[in-house]
C-alpha cells in the first residue's frame, strides 16, 4: 500500500542522494539545487509521523524542509472581534518592519473591501480549505463566526524564513490549538476596557452587517471569559488608550526603548553540484562534491552537522549548521569532523 505523503513535497532535482540518518528519517539532498532548498528530511517514524497514522489510519510519511539557524519565537496575539489587534499589529509592522512578519490566515469568509487577497488573507473557498486541513497543511484552524479560519504551516513557516518573527492574529480556539503544537510561542491576550467600549468600536468599524455584529457580540462574551481564564495566555493587556496599551506591548516584547531585533545573515554558499555523494559520520553527515568546476576550488566537502536539528513536519526542521570541511595534506578530511 502506498503511504499518504504529507508536508511541503520537494520540487524535482536533475540528481538526488539520499542517506538513512536514524529511525526516523532520511536525508535527501538535491543536487544541482541553491544551498536554500537542497536539503530534506523524510520522515517515516517520527511523533507527528505516528500521530498522522493513528489519524488517518494509513502508512504516513511526511516531507521536512531542512534550513540553516534557530527560528525567533512567534507571538500570537487574540481577542475579541473588535478589541484593536489588527490595529496593534499594524503599529508594530510599520515600526519594526525588518523585525516582524504577519502569519497570513486562510479564510472562508468574504473580503472586506479594502483587503487585498495574500495580505490581509488568502481568501478561500471551503471546500479547498477543509481538503487542505485534512491534508495536514494548517497548523491550527477553526469555525469563527459563521466562517472557517486557520493558520497554515507555510504562513508561519515563510515568516521565519525570513528571519522575522511571526505574528499570528488568531481566536482563542485557535490560540488553544496552537498551545497543544509543538509550536513555542508568546500568547498575549488583548482585552477591551468594557463590553460596551468593544461594541461601540465594532459598530465605528463598519466592516460588518447589524446580524454580523451581534453574533460577534455574542461570540466576545465567551472569548473574554476564556481569555482571562489561568493557563493559556501569558499576558493580558487592555486595549484603553491605544498609545499606552500600544507601549505595554512593545515593553513586553523587549522593544520599548527602540532596540530591534538585528537580522542574522545566512552565509552564501555555492549551489549543490549535479555529482555528489553523501557519508554519514555519528551526526554529521560529508558531502563531497564530484563537481570539476568545484574541484578547482579548495572547498570539496561539506559537513551537514545534524546535531541541533529542532522542529519538523509539517513545518521546517531548523538548527541546521553547515559549514566546509578543509581537507588535511594528504586529502584525508580533519578528525575534528568526527568528534
Ligand atoms: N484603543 C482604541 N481606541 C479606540 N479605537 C480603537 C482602539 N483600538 C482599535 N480601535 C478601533 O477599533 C476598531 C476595531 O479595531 P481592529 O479592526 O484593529 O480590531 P480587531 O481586534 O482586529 O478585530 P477583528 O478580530 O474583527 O479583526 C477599528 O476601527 C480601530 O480603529
Ligand atoms: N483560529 C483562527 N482565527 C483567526 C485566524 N485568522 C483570523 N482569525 C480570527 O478571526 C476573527 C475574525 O476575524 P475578521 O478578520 O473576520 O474580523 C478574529 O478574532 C481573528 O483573530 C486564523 O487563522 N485562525
Amino acid at each position: 500500500m502506498n503511504p499518504t505523503v504529507l508536508g511541503i513535497i520537494p520540487k524535482p532535482s536533475e540528481s538526488h542522494s539520499a542517506i538513512v540518518v536514524d529511525d526516523d528519517r532520511i536525508l535527501v539532498v538535491k543536487g544541482n539545487t541553491n544551498f536554500d532548498d537542497c536539503f530534506w528530511f523524510l520522515e517515516v517514524n517520527t511523533a507527528f509521523v505516528r500521530e498522522q497514522k493513528t489519524r488517518l489510519g494509513t502508512e504516513v510519511v511526511a516531507w521536512s524542509k531542512a534550513v540553516v539557524g534557530e527560528a525567533k519565537i512567534p507571538i500570537v496575539i487574540s481577542g475579541p472581534s473588535g478589541v484593536g489587534k489588527g490595529t496593534l499589529i499594524s503599529k508594530l509592522m510599520e515600526e519594526f518592519p525588518s523585525t516582524f512578519g504577519f502569519s497570513v490566515s486562510h479564510t472562508t469568509r468574504a473580503p472586506r473591501n479594502n483587503e487585498q487577497n495574500g495580505v490581509h488573507y488568502h481568501f478561500s473557498e471551503r471546500s479547498v480549505m477543509e481538503k487542505d486541513i485534512k491534508d495536514g497543511k494548517f497548523l491550527e484552524f477553526a469555525a469563527v463566526h459563521g466562517n472557517l479560519y486557520g493558520t497554515s504551516v507555510e504562513a508561519v513557516e515563510v515568516v521565519t524564513d525570513g528571519e522575522k518573527r511571526c505574528i499570528l492574529d488568531i481566536d482563542v480556539q485557535g490560540a488553544r490549538s496552537v498551545r497543544a503544537t509543538s509550536l513555542e510561542a508568546i500568547f498575549i491576550f488583548i482585552c477591551p476596557p468594557s463590553f460596551e467600549v468593544l461594541e461601540k468600536r465594532l459598530r465605528a468599524r463598519g466592516t460588518e452587517t447589524e446580524e454580523q455584529i451581534q453574533k460577534r457580540l455574542r461570540n466576545a462574551k465567551a472569548e473574554i471569559e476564556q481569555g482571562n481564564s489561568p493557563g493559556l495566555f501569558d499576558h493580558i493587556l487592555v486595549n484603553d488608550d491605544l498609545k499606552t496599551c500600544y507601549e505595554n506591548l512593545k515593553k513586553l516584547l523587549g522593544l520599548s526603548n527602540g532596540v530591534k531585533i538585528n537580522k542574522i545573515s545566512v552565509p552564501e554558499l555555492v549551489p549543490m553540484p549535479l555529482e555528489h555523494t553523501v557519508s554519514k559520520i555519528d551526526q554529521k553527515i560529508l558531502i563531497n562534491c564530484n563537481d570539476p568546476e568545484q574541484e578547482k576550488s579548495d572547498i570539496n566537502t561539506f559537513v551537514l552537522d545534524l546535531s541541533s536539528i529542532n522542529g519538523g513536519a509539517p513545518g521546517r526542521t531548523r538548527g541546521l549548521n553547515i559549514y566546509a570541511a578543509e581537507p588535511s595534506t594528504n586529502g584525508a578530511i580533519s578528525s575534528e569532523i568526527a568528534s
